[in-house]
């Protein structure tokens, strides 16, 4: 990413900064507060020259630095990688004082994080994403968790990270497909709450559709900043999703249960995407948008996510494995199936309980033949 902007600091509330620069990988000690002895870095394997100059940094600090290397993406959100990792802690004699550090895209920040929630029920965690998912997502707002056999992030603790450092240069290396799944959460906070990232992301296409695909869209430093401040606001105000903090679940229902009956084998954000589509078609079939900018505003969820080159429908013929992943989604109540749905646009609702034959014409609004992802 070519720009060499000053740091930009965002507050989460009067709780911890995300701090976003280019060049600031080497200030992760400044995150971690007093009293810190011990360090345990938690990386995957595809970053080696990254988590080098991560430990080297905290050990020319003083800190005592402790590495895990766990397996790439979601295969690092299991229980047994995490009883690996507290195994570890154990015997380095870790302390309540002492502090994880996620290194890594969203799968290692959820792990890390909930590691350092459950070690002695809470120690300091910082957050080093090196992913656009995670940085402009997963690793700010406190969400942590791994996977079980029966769905996604079904285990977990709002653990807030004592600071999150995105240093932007890191970008660079991302692989295109990653980096484009990661502005399907950005697209996701244009449609929930800031629709000038739609037009960002609309004229960085409009300018050259490949570079908006990459590292060197020359927005994208604007589009962090905008997807990490709708993200401060809402989990400041709302840390443990009673309420508002729902919103940053759009498209997340079914864009889960995309990912379980995929095995995991779509990217979060590829699915974040179709599950936007879907429920922006839901939203349709049950009145909450109508009219003609009703209509404009679900042909506005096809055409940026595909000019971006995210999917937009996913395969017919799969509908009672995706709708018994959706019944244990978190907003669920009892047997009751909830939705974040738009009124239009920025203006996020709930849905609750709409009639299965709804559901499933919305999904086959969506289904496609012979659809995958990137
Ligand atoms: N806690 C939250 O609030 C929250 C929010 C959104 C998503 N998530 C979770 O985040 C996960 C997805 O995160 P993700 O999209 O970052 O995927 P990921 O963590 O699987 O990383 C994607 C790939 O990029 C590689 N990679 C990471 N940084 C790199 C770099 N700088 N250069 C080259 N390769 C690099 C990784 O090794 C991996 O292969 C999902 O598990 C999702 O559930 C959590
Ligand atoms: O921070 C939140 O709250 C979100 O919902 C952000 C989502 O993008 C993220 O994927 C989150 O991990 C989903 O959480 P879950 O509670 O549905 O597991
Ligand atoms: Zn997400």
């Amino acid at each position: 990413m070519n720009v060499a902007l000053e740091p930009t600091t965002v507050p989460v509330g009067g709780d911890y900064d995300v701090v976003i620069g280019s060049g600031v990988l080497a200030r992760v000690g400044e995150l971690l507060g007093p009293d810190v002895e011990r360090v345990l870095l938690v990386h995957p394997p595809t970053l080696p020259g990254l988590s080098d100059r991560v430990t080297a940094a905290l050990r020319d600090q003083g800190y005592a630095v402790h590495v895990a290397e766990v397996p790439d993406a979601e295969a690092a959100k299991t229980a047994t990688v995490a009883a690996g990792l507290w195994s570890q802690l154990g015997q380095a004699g870790f302390t309540r004082t002492d502090a994880v550090v996620g290194l890594g895209g969203g799968s290692v920040t959820d792990l890390a994080g909930f590691v350092a929630a459950s070690w002695l029920r809470g120690v300091r965690v910082v957050q080093v994403p090196t992913t656009l998912l995670g940085m402009v997502d997963a690793a700010v707002g406190g969400k942590t968790g791994i996977n079980t056999a029966e769905g996604k992030n079904l285990v977990g603790a709002f653990h807030p990270p004592a600071g999150v450092l995105c240093d932007v240069d890191v970008l660079d290396t991302l692989p295109e497909a990653d980096l484009v799944a990661g502005l399907g959460e950005v697209v996701k906070c244009g449609f929930i709450a800031d629709p000038v990232i739609l037009d960002l992301v609309g004229s960085a296409v409009a300018e050259d559709p490949a570079r908006a695909r990459s590292a060197a869209n020359p927005h994208l430093r604007e589009l962090i900043e905008r997807a990490v401040r709708v993200k401060a606001e809402v989990v400041a105000a709302d840390l443990r999703e009673s309420s508002l903090r729902e919103i940053l679940n759009y498209g997340h229902t079914f864009g889960h249960a995309v990912e379980q009956v995929e095995g995991y084998s779509w990217r979060h954000g590829e699915a974040v995407a179709v599950g936007m589509v879907y429920v922006a078609e839901l939203a349709r079939l049950t009145g909450h948008l109508s009219g003609p900018d009703g209509d404009a505003l679900v042909a506005r969820h096809r055409s940026v996510l595909e000019s971006l080159g995210l999917p937009t429908s996913y395969v017919p013929g799969r509908w009672d494995e995706l709708l018994a992943v959706m019944r244990r989604d978190k907003k669920s109540r009892g047997s009751t199936l909830r939705f974040v749905v738009l009124d239009g646009l920025a203006r996020p609702t709930r849905l609750v309980g709409p009639d299965d034959a709804l559901l499933q014409a919305a999904y086959g609004l969506v289904s496609r033949r012979g659809t995958s992802p990137s």
